[in-house]
């Protein structure tokens, strides 16, 4: 097809003669530079006016300096209908090819809301297609920059079809290579399904936007009013749905999370971590310190971070969906430079315990931690699963029990560390022995049992407790009495280990040498599973 776009006249320069050697290079040095401009300024004018950057700049701010080498610069789209045929804007409305962030190889596409919005045509799709098959097949992890409007309406069925074959190699890439969307503008409609397959989602606050129906489309159908920020912004998607892991305040603030994260990330799963140094494992002043965190009262709350900053390297950790389900913590760390997975009940949000939305964004983390052979690292103090009549008509059963398969099938070292309460299912869930972790540690403050004292003397003493009641006496004192009896009796690690359920005892001081010992001890774990076509998590 001829392109009445491709010529040095777009440019206003001299059409050059093709004949000739030095014809052919000025003409392709014409197309080239044209490609970096498709629909001229106007387009670029209202992106920045929307405070955002083109395709071009995301790619170039993303990168390292000149690392990028793009893929099909040239296509254009090959629809002639809807008076498309006198409009090919070259790139067709997406940028691909791949480079490096801080000197590792990742491949990258950005959709350029400046052509056709950047919706989806089948050639723009074919791009995709090619950066994502190059990821996969050369191990570099796949970034995704989304700013489009979806399906190209005018190219119909045949851009429906093209996301079918993205969404495929989305998952064919799950546990393959990491797979990150960075959202930057619109992702509307079947669209957002991309982003959602991919490991993690990245979204800009104010400026990019993902639903499956869009406020017109709702208000026609259900009458309900509602604006595109609230309906599916940035903050949204990161503190309700849960379907984005990092909330950024502007887009360099997006690609420096993206770069920080990229680092604690193997390229692929095919890669083995080697530690970098030896820790010092003699006990230090911030070891020491986890001597006093824990409060006398067991309904005290204290924040859960500072354990993890005192265990792992240099006190980093980089909280994945920091701003959803707060009462467990999850995140990417190091210790001895090896990454790991941080799993962490955080006692001062719903006092730690385990609701629908925890037990869903930590089964997830553990997934993707056991896909990239990253081991876990596991720090409980759970009182339960959050009780209610909406946790269980949501399905905390069906939801819950992500957590547990989760756990159950990831076959990288787990280490898991017992703070206070361990209670009942909670307790199994979070990387139990017996659900098959490698190390279990429990502190001497540790309290594990079927369930806390107060729940359990209601339970076994409600006749006692009712016949002291009727005979005047004073029910909450021998009420009192019994919970300091089962506390005594049952509420301690000495149970637990006494039947190997916790493999030693740990004073809080000992925590960081424990967890850096278990760590080098299983560097060469392997864990074999029956073979068979997948499993079935309850989704
Ligand atoms: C399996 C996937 C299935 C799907 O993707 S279904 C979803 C189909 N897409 C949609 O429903 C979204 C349609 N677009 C929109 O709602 C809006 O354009 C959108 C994305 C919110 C952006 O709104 P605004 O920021 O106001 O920008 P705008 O409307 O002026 O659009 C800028 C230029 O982009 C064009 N555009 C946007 N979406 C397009 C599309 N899907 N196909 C073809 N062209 C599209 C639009 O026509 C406009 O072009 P121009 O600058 O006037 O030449």
């Amino acid at each position: 097809m001829t392109n009445p776009d491709k010529t040095g006249e777009k440019l206003g320069v001299t059409t050059p003669d093709i004949t000739t050697t030095a014809g052919k290079l000025e003409d392709f040095f014409h197309r080239r530079e044209a490609a970096l401009l498709p629909t001229g300024h106007g387009p670029v004018d209202r992106q920045h006016a929307r405070g955002k950057q083109t395709a071009r700049e995301r790619i170039d701010a993303l990168l390292d300096d000149g690392s990028f080498v793009e893929f099909d610069q040239l296509r254009t789209h090959r629809t002639t209908a809807f008076g498309m045929d006198a409009r090919h804007p070259e790139g067709d409305g997406v940028v691909a090819g791949y480079g490096t962030i801080d000197g590792r190889h990742v491949a990258v596409y950005a959709q350029d809301f400046t052509v056709f919005g950047g919706s989806l045509s089948k050639v723009n799709g074919e791009k995709i297609v090619k950066t994502q098959e190059f990821a996969a097949t050369n191990g570099f992890p796949l970034i995704a920059i989304n700013d489009g409007g979806g399906a190209r309406i005018q190219e119909g069925v045949d851009s429906l079809a093209m996301f079918a074959d993205i969404f495929r190699n989305n998952v064919m890439a799950s546990g393959v290579v990491p797979q990150i969307s960075i959202i930057m503008g619109p992702a509307a409609g079947g669209a957002a399904y991309s982003p959602a397959l991919t490991d993690f989602v990245v979204m800009v606050d104010q400026t990019s936007h993902m639903f499956i129906t869009g406020p017109d489309v709702i208000k026609s159908v259900t009458g309900e009013e509602v604006d595109m920020e609230t309906l599916g912004g940035a903050r949204q998607h990161n503190e309700t749905s849960g379907t984005a892991a990092y909330m950024a305040t502007d887009e360099q603030d997006a690609f420096s999370w993206v770069s920080e994260l990229l680092d604690y990330l193997p390229a692929h799963n095919f890669i083995t971590q080697e530690s970098t140094f030896q820790q010092d494992l003699e006990t230090s002043v911030e070891d020491l310190a986890l001597d006093t965190l824990i409060p006398d009262s067991a309904n005290q709350p204290y924040d859960m971070l500072q354990i993890i900053a005192a265990i792992v390297d240099d006190g980093a950790l980089l909280q994945i969906q920091e701003r959803y389900a707060p009462n467990v913590i999850v995140g990417l760390s190091r210790i001895e430079g090896r990454t790991v997975g941080i799993v962490a009940n955080q006692p001062s949000q719903l006092a730690g315990t385990l609701d629908i939305a925890a037990s869903e964004k930590a089964a997830r983390f553990v997934r993707f931690c056991d896909a990239f052979s990253i081991p876990i690292v596991t720090l409980v103090d759970v009182p339960g699963f959050l009780p209610g009549v909406d946790q269980e008509h949501s399905g905390i059963i069906r939801r819950g029990a992500k957590l547990i398969y989760a756990y159950a099938e990831a076959t990288v070292p787990k280490i898991t560390v017992i703070t206070r309460k361990a209670f009942g299912g909670a307790y199994i869930v979070m990387g139990s022995k017996k659900l098959g972790a490698d190390l279990n540690l429990a502190w001497p403050t540790a309290q594990i049992g079927v369930m806390g004292a107060q729940g359990a003397v209601n339970i076994l003493y409600r006749r006692d407790l009712a016949a002291v009641e009727e005979n005047g006496g004073d029910v909450e004192a021998r009420r009192a009495e019994l919970i300091e009896d089962y506390e005594t009796a049952l509420l301690n690690p000495y149970e637990a280990a006494d039947s190997g359920y916790i493999d030693a005892v740990i004073a809080p001081s000992e925590t960081r040498a424990q967890v850096v010992r278990a760590l080098r001890a299983t560097v060469a774990k392997r864990e074999s599973r029956p073979a068979r076509k997948h499993g079935n998590i309850p989704l």
